[in-house]
């Protein structure tokens, strides 16, 4: 056991007065330790919602994103206990940090796992969802509600519709429904493109298939009225990349959505890229409207049977609707 460890716990637990925290940092105490119940000094200030500790820690180094047993946060905690100040510093903290570094998001993809092969390894279909050969999923059944709503958001001016990622194909079927002018679809890997083949996408009259990474094949694309964006392997980095290409992509009043699945098993971390992603959309010139979702309720234990990971932990969804800030003003 760390002494001076241990005394600074106590002490941000406390609220302990500047004075005192600072001459035990000076004295050496580890701003990262770990106590008996796996938790940080800064977890505990923000438990017990002492934002001037929560200042002070952060600016002495410590980590925002240590997790604890639990796999909570500091900013779990803060949230949990409506700890508004430590709850804001610390989200302030975590955005200036990942806009830097990157560091979650670069090492989690999507559905929360490294996965550079997946283009070139089978994939395992099955009623309710899309296996890669890890037994992750790709895609579930239980998105679709969510993809329901993402192609009502992204088909709300009709026109000419663009889907990244055909996956089970549930949000194209709900594309179909809008009878959009032209829809085109991007997908990458060779199976999942022979089964859209084989049931008929491929003969349908307002539809286009584009086989390919949405990266190679970007010089066959036009402009689009609504554009939907839903790999899977990929990084926040990709999602990032393909933002750049929007002000060619998106007709001038058009919609763009994304699956929001930005670290997704971490309630803090998912408001601190909610918040990212739409910093970054803001300075290409878009708005980002985030639409909770509940999805508690489709989401029992037994949708995961099977699956090697839960990519999404959360109770409410939050739907990206995005759009040229001139055309929201
Ligand atoms: C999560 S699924 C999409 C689910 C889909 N939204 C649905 O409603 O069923 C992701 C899909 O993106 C495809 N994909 C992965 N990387 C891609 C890329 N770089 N370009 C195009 N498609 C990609 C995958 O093969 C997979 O079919």
């Amino acid at each position: 056991m760390d002494q001076l460890g241990e005394q600074l716990c106590e002490a941000a637990k406390s609220g302990a007065d500047t004075n005192e925290l600072r001459v035990l940092i000076d004295s050496g105490a580890d701003v990262s330790y770990f106590d008996g119940q796996g938790l940080t000094p800064l977890m505990h200030a923000s438990k017990h919602g002492h934002a001037h500790v929560v200042k002070i820690l952060l600016g002495a180094g410590a980590p925002w994103n240590a997790l604890s047993p639990s796999n909570l946060s500091a900013g779990d905690f803060a949230m949990e206990a409506g700890h508004q100040e430590a709850f804001d510093t610390l989200l302030n903290a975590g955005i200036q940090a990942e806009l830097v570094l990157g560091t979650i998001a670069r090492t989690e993809n999507k559905k929360g796992n490294l996965d550079v092969d997946y283009l070139e390894d089978r994939v395992i279909f099955s009623e309710d969802k899309l296996m890669d050969s890890e037994n992750k999923a790709v895609m579930m059944a239980w998105e679709k509600p969510l993809m329901e709503a993402h192609a009502k958001a992204v088909c709300s001016g009709g026109g000419h519709i663009l889907n990244i990622g055909f996956g089970m194909g549930l949000v194209d079927t709900a594309i179909q429904q809008y009878a959009p002018v032209k829809h085109t679809i991007i997908e990458a890997h060779p199976e999942v493109y022979e089964r859209m083949l084989h049931t008929g996408w491929g003969e349908k009259d307002n539809v286009k298939i584009i086989f390919g990474r949405w990266q190679d094949v970007l010089p066959q694309l036009k402009s689009y009225d609504g554009i939907f964006f839903d790999t899977y392997g990929e990084y926040y980095e990709d999602l990032r990349e393909f933002h750049q290409h929007l002000p060619v992509l998106l007709k001038p009043g058009g919609i763009y959505s994304f699956f929001n699945g930005l670290c997704g098993g971490n309630a803090f971390f998912h408001v601190v890229y909610c918040h990212l992603v739409s910093l970054e959309l803001e300075n290409l010139g878009y708005s980002t409207q985030l639409i909770p979702l509940p999805v508690k309720d489709c989401l029992g234990e037994e949708v995961w049977e099977g699956v090697k990971q839960k990519y999404w932990q959360l109770d409410t969804y939050y739907l990206p609707v995005c759009q040229s800030i001139q055309d929201s003003e």
